[in-house]
């Protein structure tokens, strides 16, 4: 006779769906924004990988908003246009032709590819940028640099590199509400016309923020924040966070993610998490296991 129980490994799937359930109940109907970078975007298969766990969020009663970076493909595409690159702090130089080009990229080439792998995948994406239904008005960044010979603090001019001013973000509920995925450039206007060129860590959690979201989410490079021995830190504060930065435990392309993520959870946002966006559906691990992955950054 033929034997009819099921396998271990069938029961353990059964048991990962069961283990889902509390946490698909906190969710339903909740607005998770997911920064999306460059770095984590890797080949095709992690775009894909991606974009199937932000259908599946859509598909068990999440609301997820998408915001994606791409500095190294705006980076890729100034190479092959002879054009050289500057950062400051962390944010791009970004004189009138490199704004060309960072929108060309990021909201015509990047956005795009997002939006076509979630419709591929049974989602309903609608690709956008700052600039559309007034999302988001920028304003130029005004930043200081110390002098290297004398120490003395001066005024750095960035081009147009704009931070969020205003956020409407009734576009976003408008499309969430009507079952449709919003994916979001980091580019939008000034209140001066111009097109400005926004950092997308600083864009996600402006608009997580404005949207009051459960939960924000960074895909980036590494695991999350590291100690200095390189361990995974799991949960973090804000007075954590400050102390870490102090000690210069968090440096360099960390330092604003976490102020990011801070600003964020003052504007209203439950908590946010750094994970790695290389690992395939790491979100849906940290989302609906006990496990978690990342880092964890709350009030
Ligand atoms: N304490 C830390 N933990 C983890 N990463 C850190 C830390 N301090 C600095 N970093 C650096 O921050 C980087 C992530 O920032 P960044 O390269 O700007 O990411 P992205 O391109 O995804 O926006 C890491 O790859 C790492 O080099
Ligand atoms: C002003 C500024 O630096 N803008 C960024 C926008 C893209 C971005 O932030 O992409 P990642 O998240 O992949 O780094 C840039 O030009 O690279």
């Amino acid at each position: 006779m033929t034997d009819h129980t099921p396998s271990a490994a069938l029961l353990a799937k059964a048991e990962t769906l069961t283990e889902a359930l509390p946490y698909l109940q906190r969710y339903a109907g909740e607005t998770f924004v997911v920064k999306y970078g460059g770095h984590a975007m890797g080949d095709p298969e992690a775009q894909r990988d991606f974009a199937e766990d932000v259908v599946l969020l859509k598909a068990v009663g999440i609301n997820p908003v998408v915001v994606h970076g791409g500095g190294p493909q705006i980076g890729a595409m100034l190479k092959r246009l002879g054009v050289e690159s500057q950062f400051v702090g962390g944010l791009r130089v970004t004189d009138a032709a490199t704004a060309e080009v960072a929108e060309m990229v990021l909201a015509g080439k990047i956005n795009k590819e997002i939006v076509g792998w979630i419709a591929a995948l049974g989602g309903r994406a609608v690709g956008l940028s700052g600039k559309d239904a007034n999302l988001v008005i920028a304003e130029k960044v005004q930043r200081t640099e110390a002098d290297p010979n004398s120490g003395i603090e001066r005024h750095v001019d960035l081009g147009f590199v704009g931070d969020p001013v205003t956020v409407d973000p009734r576009i976003l509920t408008n499309l969430a509400a009507d079952n449709f995925i919003p994916v979001v450039a980091p580019v939008a206007l000034g209140a001066d016309g111009a097109t400005y060129n926004i950092n997308a860590d600083t864009m996600a959690g402006a608009i997580a923020g404005a949207l009051g979201a459960k939960r924000f989410f960074l895909l980036t490079d590494v695991a999350g924040v590291l100690d200095k021995a390189g361990e995974l830190l799991t949960d973090l504060d804000e007075a954590k966070i400050a102390a870490l930065k102090a000690d210069g435990t968090i440096s360099g392309g960390m330092i604003p993610k976490v102020d990011t993520c801070v600003a964020a959870i003052e504007a209203g946002v439950e908590a946010a998490v750094i994970l790695d966006g290389r690992i395939p559906h790491g979100m849906l691990l940290e989302i609906f296991t006990r496990r978690g992955a990342g880092t964890l950054i709350g009030k």
